[in-house]
C-alpha cells in the first residue's frame, strides 16, 4: 500500500478548492511531536496516496470514532518511523476498545498500591501494561512504548556486578555525581526514563496522573531488562529509578504539608515485587537555597513539574519525605551541598562500603 500524505494542517494543502477531500481524517494534534513532522513529510512525499488529514481536536473536523479507527494503520506506521524502525514492522493494530475499558481508562482504575493513590500508581508490570493499552487508541505512542517493553524478558535478574541507583529532586547534582561516579568505577551509566522511550517523555507529561506515571513505571520496567544486561559486564549507575516515579506521583496526588502523605509503611513505599532492584539507593540532598542557586546556575527550560517544584515549597518536602519513607530498598540519604568533588568523594566511600567493589 503507498504510504499516506500527512498534512500539518489543510492549509498546507495549498489552494482549498483544488484539492480533494481527505480520504482518512485522523486526530494527529497532540500525538505527533513537532520535532517529527520535518522528518515525516520527507518520509512520505506528496503525490503518495491515500491522505491523511490532520484534524484539530473538538473542531469542526474532528474525526468520528470510526475514522479514527480506520487511520490506526497509517498512525502506527508513522508512529513507527519516528520511532527510528521505518523498515520495521508496524505496529500491531490495537484490539477495539469497548466501552467499559475506556470508562475505566478515565478513571484511571487500573490494578496498583491500595488507597487512594491506587488510581495514579501502577506497581506491577501487568498493571503498567493494561493503562497503556486503554491510552493506545488515543496515544499510539503508548502502543511503541508497550512494543518495547513487551520484548523486554519477564524476569529480570541482576548480573554479578553492583547496582546503585541516585535519587533526588532536580538539582540537585546527580547527573553530576553520576558522572563521575561511572568514570571512576568504569561503570555504565542509565537513566530513567530509558533513552528508546525519552523521546515521548513531552507527550506524556502533557497526560493525566495515570498516564504520565504510567509511562515512567514502564520506562522502569525497561530500564530493568538494561540494567540486568549491563550489570553482567560491569558496575551499573542509576540515575532515578523507581524511587522517583512513586515519590513524584505521591507528592502529586497528596496536598500540603508531609501530614497529608500516606503513613509510613504504606504499600505505596513499597518497592513492585516484580522489578529489578538496586544493591544502593542514594538519595541527594541540599538546602531549598542551594537547590534555587543550582537551578539558577543551569538555567535550563522547565517543565510544568518542575516549575511546580520550584515554586511549591510543601511539594518538594512531600518528594523528599516520600523517598524517605521508600523500604526495600531504602534510600541513603547524602548530604549533597558540599563542593562536587567531596560530593563525589562521599559517595564513592559509600558504594565501596555498601557494594562488593
Ligand atoms: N556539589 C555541587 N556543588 C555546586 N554545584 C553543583 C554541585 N553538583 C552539581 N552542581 C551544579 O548544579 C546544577 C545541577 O546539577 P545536576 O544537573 O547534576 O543536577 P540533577 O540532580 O542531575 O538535576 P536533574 O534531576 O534536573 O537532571 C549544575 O549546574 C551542576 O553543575
Ligand atoms: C524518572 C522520572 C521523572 N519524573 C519527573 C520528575 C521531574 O519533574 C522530572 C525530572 O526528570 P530529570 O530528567 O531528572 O530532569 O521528571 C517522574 O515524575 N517520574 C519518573 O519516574
Amino acid at each position: 500500500m503507498p504510504f499516506p500524505r500527512v498534512y500539518r494542517r489543510s492549509s498546507e494543502r495549498g489552494d482549498r478548492k483544488q484539492i480533494k477531500k481527505p480520504s482518512v481524517s485522523i486526530f494527529f494534534s497532540l500525538s505527533l511531536p513537532p520535532q517529527a513532522r520535518p522528518a515525516c513529510k520527507e518520509r512520505f512525499p506528496a503525490g503518495s496516496a491515500p491522505v491523511i488529514h490532520r484534524t484539530r481536536r473538538g473542531g469542526a473536523e474532528n474525526p468520528s470514532p470510526r475514522d479514527t479507527a480506520l487511520s490506526f494503520p497509517h498512525r502506527h506506521e508513522l508512529v513507527s518511523f519516528l520511532a527510528g524502525s521505518a523498515t520495521a514492522r508496524p505496529f500491531p493494530r490495537p484490539t477495539p476498545v469497548r466501552q467499559r475499558q475506556r470508562a475505566a481508562m478515565l478513571r484511571g482504575c487500573t490494578a496498583g498500591p491500595p488507597g487512594p493513590l491506587r488510581r495514579a500508581l501502577p506497581a506491577a508490570a501487568p498493571a503498567v501494561r493494561l493503562r497503556l493499552r486503554e491510552c493506545v487508541v488515543r496515544i499510539p505512542e503508548a502502543g511503541a512504548v508497550l512494543d518495547i517493553l513487551e520484548k523486554c524478558p519477564e524476569s529480570q535478574r541482576k548480573g554479578e556486578f553492583p547496582v546503585v541507583v541516585f535519587e533526588g529532586l532536580d538539582a540537585t547534582g546527580k547527573t553530576t555525581v553520576t558522572q563521575s561516579v561511572k568514570d571512576a568505577l568504569g561503570a555504565v551509566l542509565l537513566r530513567s526514563p530509558p533513552a528508546c522511550i525519552s523521546q515521548w517523555r513531552t507527550i506524556f507529561d502533557e497526560e493525566p496522573t495515570p498516564i504520565r506515571r504510567a509511562f515512567y513505571a514502564a520506562g522502569n520496567y525497561i530500564l530493568a531488562s538494561e540494567i540486568a544486561k549491563a550489570s553482567t559486564q560491569a558496575p551499573v549507575i542509576v540515575d532515578r529509578y523507581w524511587h522517583s516515579t512513586a515519590a513524584y506521583t505521591i507528592a502529586t496526588e497528596t496536598d500540603g504539608n508531609i501530614q497529608n502523605l500516606p503513613p509510613d509503611h504504606d504499600a505505596v513505599y513499597k518497592w513492585p515485587e516484580d522489578l529489578l532492584k538496586p544493591d544502593l539507593v542514594l538519595l541527594l540532598t541540599v538546602s531549598p537555597e542551594e537547590r534555587a542557586r543550582r537551578l539558577e546556575g543551569r538555567g535550563l527550560e522547565r517543565t510544568k513539574e518542575e516549575a511546580e517544584l520550584e515554586a511549591n515549597s510543601l511539594f518538594r518536602q512531600r518528594i523528599e519525605e516520600s523517598y524517605r519513607r521508600m523500604v526495600n530498598p531504602a534510600c541513603q540519604e547524602v548530604d549533597a551541598s558540599p563542593s562536587k568533588e567531596e560530593v563525589f568523594k562521599t559517595v564513592l566511600q559509600l558504594i565501596k562500603k555498601h557494594c562488593a567493589l
